[in-house]
């Protein structure tokens, strides 16, 4: 009976190995358990060598999952001579170094696809909130001010807002169909005009912010990306305006953000990501125009899961020569 089955499991030293990048103590167990089957999996973190963990195996590895958003720098890549791929576990990739990937001709894929609901539907919460008062309604009411000062003011609507969308990728594409849903009209700012709708697009950002009530920010991180939202774009937006940002902190350049706020210069903001995470300037604490959050807009066990199984899928795919199934245009 053994033999029988020695027969016909993989010699596990055919496998393909991959490489698992990763910070400890981040718990990759989950990781380990849908890839193993189907890879060596090499995971520096138990192996001897302190200096450089790859040092022994290195020469011929082709593939790397970058696990959570630990950076993957081009000294990290600078040992990897063979990698063909790098796999990404999030859907952000703004911590991998894309354009050396570039220049050496190396794929990179995320988890966008595993994503987008939950994201989307977590932009959503997060404008209903700034623009209804959810939060401040809440404490208001834990606070015990109702019976003291009475009724809350009236908040705003959701539906008829002009929404502008920055990013109409996956998840932004999720988050237009969404607020169509309440409403809301579209429009969209991004590297290029997709011919696959119809919504007004803008090729700069600030012509997209003077025509819209609210910027909800779904782009990926990258050196044009850094800072878009600057002083010229919340501007345009004017002071009934407010921004929702689940894309990456760095896309809005916070100090302006935090002043606009305080000052009243936009109406509000709905954050889930910030630039020094996980520190969130103190300003912002005190005012009830925002909503903060601790970076939670994309993960829900259930997306995690979807995440793990489109990492293993990539991998599939990428060692029995099929197309790649969620690679990022870099
Ligand atoms: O922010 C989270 C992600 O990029 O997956």
């Amino acid at each position: 009976m053994a033999s029988q089955q020695n027969c016909t499991e993989p010699n596990r030293e055919d496998l393909p190995l991959v490489l698992l990048h990763y910070q400890p103590p981040f718990d990759i167990h989950i990781f380990k358990h849908h890839l193993r089957p189907y890879f060596r999996l090499l995971d520096p973190s138990e192996l001897p060598e302190p200096t450089n963990p790859f040092s022994s195996r290195a020469k011929s590895l082709r593939a790397l999952v970058s696990v959570g958003i630990f950076p993957v720098t081009r000294e990290t890549l600078s040992l990897l001579p063979s990698l063909e791929l790098v796999v990404g576990s999030s859907a952000g990739v703004n911590h991998i170094d894309l354009q050396e990937c570039r220049r050496r001709g190396i794929a990179v894929t995320n988890t966008g696809p595993a994503f987008c609901e939950d994201a989307a539907d977590y932009a959503v919460a997060l404008l209903i909130d700034v623009l209804r008062r959810l939060s401040a309604c809440d404490r208001y009411v834990r606070d015990g001010l109702w019976p003291e000062k009475g009724d809350y003011p009236l908040a705003l609507k959701l539906g008829g807002k002009r929404v502008g969308i920055v990013g109409l990728g996956n998840i932004g594409s999720e988050v237009a169909k969404r607020l169509l849903a309440f409403g809301c009209s579209i429009a969209y700012n991004s590297r290029r005009k997709k011919d696959s709708v119809s919504f007004p697009y803008y090729a700069n950002v600030s012509d997209l912010a003077t025509n819209s009530d609210v910027l909800i920010l779904c782009c990926p991180l990258t050196d044009e990306t850094r800072h878009m939202i600057n002083k010229d774009a919340m501007n345009a937006l004017g002071k009934e305006g407010v921004i929702i940002n689940i894309g990456r902190g760095a896309l809005v350049d916070e100090k302006e953000l935090v002043q606009f706020l305080v000052n009243g210069d936009i109406r509000g903001a709905g954050l889930d990501v910030f630039e020094n995470e996980p520190h969130v300037p103190e300003k912002l604490y005190a005012l009830d125009n925002v909503v903060l959050s601790p970076h939670r807009a994309v993960i829900t066990p259930e997306s995690f899961e979807a995440a793990v199984k489109l990492v293993l899928a990539n991998l599939k795919a990428f060692f029995s020569n099929e197309p790649l199934l969620s690679p990022v245009q870099n």
